[in-house]
């Protein structure tokens, strides 16, 4: 459905997008992961057409990411959403669905079925006196007044409350099993992982690994095996009930601690097993943190500047 050969994005010499190359299948949701100046805002913007690639190509449907019949079956959520303050909801995104020529009735079923999935309250209430989670539900519902089959997402969940935020990632889910193909960036890893088919986790303008969690987990980062005993052990901490907690990183080393807890009188409990979260494989591919490498983000940016 989208294909990005060799996508590179310079703004005046400074490289926000080195060499990207990916595509994204039809009814896919595919994450675009990295800490803040990763990049993943340059490549959205350049497959909803909104930015024009310095060298590489952008495809969608077949269709050059810059060709107008593209566009409008296209639905981009930008990172913020300009909205008109004074309008409703309703009267604001009829506004839009005008835009797109789409038949007054056929506009007002699909707002009003839009606004009463995100569950929008208060929607004759001026935008401008709307909460953030508000305008932001108001935003998506924007995205989708064209039904178009391509949804790009910047961050759609971010900066919100947890409820609003999981409101929208299921929303995302809703919309991914209808067939919509959705592309959406993210800094907090944690909404990734529980919607997205593929990733690709992006640091410094660069892609640092692809493919499905599974894949991921596989090759970078490690199963945690979280051990209780009933006995202190060396390294062990206080899990309540009794118990002591001890993290190791493989059998051998649970087995080592079962000895342990057995020469002091004690057995082990229960063991749990905890996958690496996608923020551990960040810091295993990168070598630092996502917010180190925002930081680091920031000074590129300073050294570029000056
Ligand atoms: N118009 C611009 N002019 C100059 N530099 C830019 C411009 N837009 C983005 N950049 C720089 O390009 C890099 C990538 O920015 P981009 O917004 O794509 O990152 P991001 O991963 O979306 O980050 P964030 O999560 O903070 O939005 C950053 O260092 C940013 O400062």
């Amino acid at each position: 459905m989208i294909t990005v050969e060799d996508l590179r994005k310079e703004y005046d010499g400074f490289v926000a997008v080195d060499g990207s190359t990916f595509s994204v299948g039809r009814g896919e949701v595919f994450g675009v992961v990295g800490p803040n100046g990763a990049g993943k805002t340059t490549t959205l913007k350049t497959l909803a057409g909104l930015i024009e690639p310095t060298s590489g190509t952008v495809s969608v449907a077949g269709l050059a990411a810059d060709d107008p019949e593209m566009r409008r079956n296209l639905g981009f959520l930008p990172e913020e959403s300009p909205l008109y303050e004074e309008m409703t909801a309703h009267s604001y995104l009829e506004f839009f669905a005008d835009l797109y020529d789409v038949p007054d009735d056929v506009a007002d079923e699909r707002i009003t079925e839009a606004l009463d999935r995100l569950d929008l309250e208060h929607r004759e209430r001026r935008i401008g006196d709307m909460s953030k989670g508000m305008k932001r539900k108001v935003a998506i519902a924007r995205s989708l007044v064209n039904d178009p089959d391509v949804l790009i997402y910047d961050e759609p969940a971010s900066g919100l409350d947890p409820l609003t935020t999981n409101y929208i990632i299921e929303f995302t889910e809703q919309l991914a099993a209808q067939g919509k193909t959705i592309v959406f960036s993210a800094h907090n890893l944690y909404h990734v992982e529980s919607i997205c088919d593929r990733v690709i986790v992006m640091n410094h303008g660069e892609i640092i690994a692809r493919g499905t969690l599974e894949e991921i987990r596989r090759e970078h980062g490690s199963t945690e095996y979280h051990v209780y005993t009933d006995v202190e052990l060396d390294a062990s901490e206080p899990a309540g009930d009794d118990r002591h907690e001890s993290v190791v990183g493989d059998m051998d080393a649970v087995e080592a601690l079962r000895s342990q807890a057995a020469a002091l009188g004690g057995s082990v409990v229960d063991i749990q097993t905890r996958d690496p979260s996608l923020e551990d494989i960040f810091l295993d591919i990168a070598g630092e943190t996502p917010e180190q490498a925002s930081e680091g983000e920031r000074d590129r940016t300073v050294e570029a500047e000056t």
